[in-house]
């Protein structure tokens, strides 16, 4: 069964905090019809259990245990954030500052990443077209994918668009911002399971000095394009 857009198959999107994925990758999914998977809300609703646990997110042994011990449900309806740790809702708590600041270390566990990498895979397979954004989507979770699209942006582009999105303006906390992406990219790119980085096969697309529009129209394109592609090809 083809989608409204006629696009059947997996767009991915990875890139560092803040360059623009979620927002891009939901209205992508609407725009071709598809499902839509974050799994960034699945690693963060897997610290809401290990903080809920009261267990030190850098202790990797603890954490995989709880981990492992946890269900962990989340939406591929695009419109909807259902995410739920063992039937709690916990949409909202995982965009808290406690939950962003324990995330990388409980995603570089490498038993963490197994179990959430399994899981994404089951829900990807549900769907006959998906948009899946992460930081490991196109290098690990689906090598294969139509499109594989790597976001960038310059770190103050980001920094300023978080701090608008949080309704910020005091210069230091933007600053604070700033460095909290740091933070967080330097994590997600220096450990040794799944690092950030761009699949050998990724279109780099560089938001500095496009509006969010004109990226949705540029991954949009690209999947219509391999859509198209594919179906000559067969
Ligand atoms: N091209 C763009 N121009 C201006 N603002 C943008 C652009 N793309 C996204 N934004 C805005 O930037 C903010 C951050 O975007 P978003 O949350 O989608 O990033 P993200 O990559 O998913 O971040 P994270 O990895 O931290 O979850 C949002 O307010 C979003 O509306
Ligand atoms: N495929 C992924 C997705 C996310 N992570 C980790 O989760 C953190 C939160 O991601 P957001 O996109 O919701 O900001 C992110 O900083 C990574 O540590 C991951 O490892 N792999």
């Amino acid at each position: 069964m083809s989608t409204m857009s006629g696009f059947r198959g997996q767009v991915t999107l990875d890139g560092p905090s803040g360059t623009g994925k979620s927002s891009v990758a939901r209205s992508v999914a609407s725009r071709l019809g598809a499902a839509y998977l974050d799994t960034g809300a699945m690693y963060r609703a897997a610290t809401v259990a290990v903080l809920d646990a009261g267990v030190d997110p850098e202790d990797g042994e603890a954490v995989a245990r709880v981990v492992a011990g946890a269900r962990i449900e989340v939406g591929t309806a695009a419109g909807t954030e259902r995410v739920e740790v063992d039937g709690t809702d916990v949409a909202e708590r995982i965009r808290s500052a406690e939950v962003t600041r324990s995330v990388s270390a409980v995603s570089a566990v490498p038993a963490v990443r197994r179990r959430l990498v399994d899981q994404q895979r089951s829900l990807v397979a549900a769907a006959d077209a998906v948009v899946v954004e992460g930081r490991d989507i196109g290098t690990v979770v689906l090598p294969d994918a139509d499109v594989k699209v790597y976001l960038t942006a310059a770190p103050e582009a980001r920094a300023e668009r978080r701090a608008l999105q949080l309704g910020i303006s005091d210069p230091a906390e933007v600053a604070a911002l700033a460095a909290d992406l740091r933070r967080r990219d330097e994590y997600d790119s220096s450990r040794a399971d799944s690092p950030l980085r761009p699949a050998a096969d990724a279109v780099v697309v560089d938001s500095t000095d496009l509006d969010r529009e004109g990226v949705v129209d540029r991954v949009v394109e690209l999947a219509l394009a391999a859509a198209g592609a594919r179906e000559v090809g067969a």
